[in-house]
């Protein structure tokens, strides 16, 4: 039992929102979702560009709640994509914030976060911190191997609710989350189904570069002679393709609708397509959790599916249809990120655990070679 409250601030910037939480340890006081306009938003030529537009957002937002930000503990934001490291709560450092603001893996709205953390927090000489970002790498050198040497699988993923969710299906079980061997499917925009192994993600698709089931915007894994033809067809332009398997691939390019709510409705208006889109989405998830099962050799404690998707009563029967033969199947609906961004920075506070430190260059390239 813990006596001392810490008053956290929690930061997870979307494409085309920014979510705040200020918590009194691990109970939520004030949540928002903080809508940005593609209007708004479009004056900005970089993503790293709207930093203090969304920080002014941010700080309006808590003065209209009537939070004094003089009393925070601490501000931690999403992570977002870093160099490859392992699960945990990083402290905001200058490499960190340099790898951020360069995109050191690529452009990303939750690059924000670490950046405004740190900005908010060091005006009030408070730690920042970041907890399991998106390029969290904990796979065996086994995963990495694609097939083509000069191209290594990679570790993108919503390591920030699958971490969260596996520690609350530990807890359902009365175990410690290093003491299971758990399949854990996040389900929104993008999808990834990842093998948690003894506290520690072995094996996930990477979700934002064409790998694993489709998804609501996203193509996944599709056959890779095809999509040669197409790159070397001379009818697109390299971004159009991107946006085939990312933005525009999956659901939304059969459907025309990123929207599994309207999906659903379309299916119960006599939708055929529809009907076997979804199935299909629904049957590709199934046909990789049996992927990760094998992984873990068969000893899986449970299966979990969460996200936007796991809203979706037909969707996920459709899924344990084709995999409650393996393990339990938990739903856990929506996401919990901001009270997993809390409960990472809590645990950093109250000394159960201590911060990771992001490497720098020089580190980096000892540990990575
Ligand atoms: N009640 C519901 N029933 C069925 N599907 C739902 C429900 N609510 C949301 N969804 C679907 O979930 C998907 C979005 O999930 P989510 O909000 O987790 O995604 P996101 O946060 O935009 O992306 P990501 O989780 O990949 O970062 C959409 O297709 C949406 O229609
Ligand atoms: C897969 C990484 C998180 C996202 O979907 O944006």
């Amino acid at each position: 039992m813990q006596d001392k409250e810490y008053r956290i601030l929690v930061i997870n910037p979307g494409s085309t929102s920014t979510k705040i939480g200020v918590y009194d340890s691990s109970r939520p006081i004030f949540e928002k979702t903080i809508r940005h306009s593609t209007g708004e938003l479009s004056s900005f030529p970089t993503i790293i560009s709207q930093q203090s537009f969304r920080k002014k957002t941010i700080l309006e937002a808590m003065d209209e709640e009537g939070v004094n930000i003089s009393k925070l503990s601490a501000v931690c934001g999403r992570g977002g994509l870093l160099r490859p490291i392992e699960g945990g709560t990083y402290e905001v450092n200058g490499p960190m914030i340099k790898d951020l603001e360069r995109g050191y893996a690529g452009q990303h709205a939750s690059n924000l976060g670490g950046i405004i953390a740190r900005e908010i927090a060091s005006g009030l000489n408070i730690p920042a911190f970041i907890v399991d970002p998106v390029v969290v790498d904990e796979m065996e050198p086994i995963a990495k191997i694609s097939g083509m040497p000069s191209i290594e699988r990679k570790s993108i993923f919503h390591a920030l609710n699958q971490k969260a969710m596996a520690r609350k299906a530990a807890g359902l079980h009365g175990k410690k989350y290093e003491e299971m061997n758990l399949i854990v499917t996040h389900m929104g925009g993008g999808i990834t189904v990842g093998v948690h192994k003894n506290g520690k993600v072995t094996d996930v698709n990477n979700g934002l570069h064409g790998d694993g089931p489709f998804s609501p915007e996203r193509a996944g894994t599709v056959p890779a002679g095809d999509l040669i033809a197409m790159c070397f067809s001379g009818d697109f332009y390299r971004e159009e393709v991107m946006k085939k398997l990312v933005g525009q691939g999956g659901m939304v390019g059969y459907l025309g609708t990123n929207d599994a709510v309207r999906a659903e409705k379309m299916i119960e208006a006599g939708d055929q397509k529809a009907k076997l889109v979804m199935e299909a989405m629904a049957y590709q998830v199934g046909k990789e959790i049996g992927a990760a099962s094998a992984v873990l050799k068969g000893k899986v404690d449970a299966i979990v599916l969460t996200g936007g998707l796991a809203h979706g009563k037909r969707f996920t029967s459709l899924i344990s249809s084709h995999v409650d033969w393996i393990a339990d199947v938990l739903i856990f609906p929506g996401e919990n990120e901001l009270q997993a961004l809390a409960e990472g920075a809590l645990r950093v506070l109250t000394g159960e655990e201590t911060a990771k430190e992001y490497p720098g260059a020089l580190k980096a390239a000892k540990i990575f070679g």
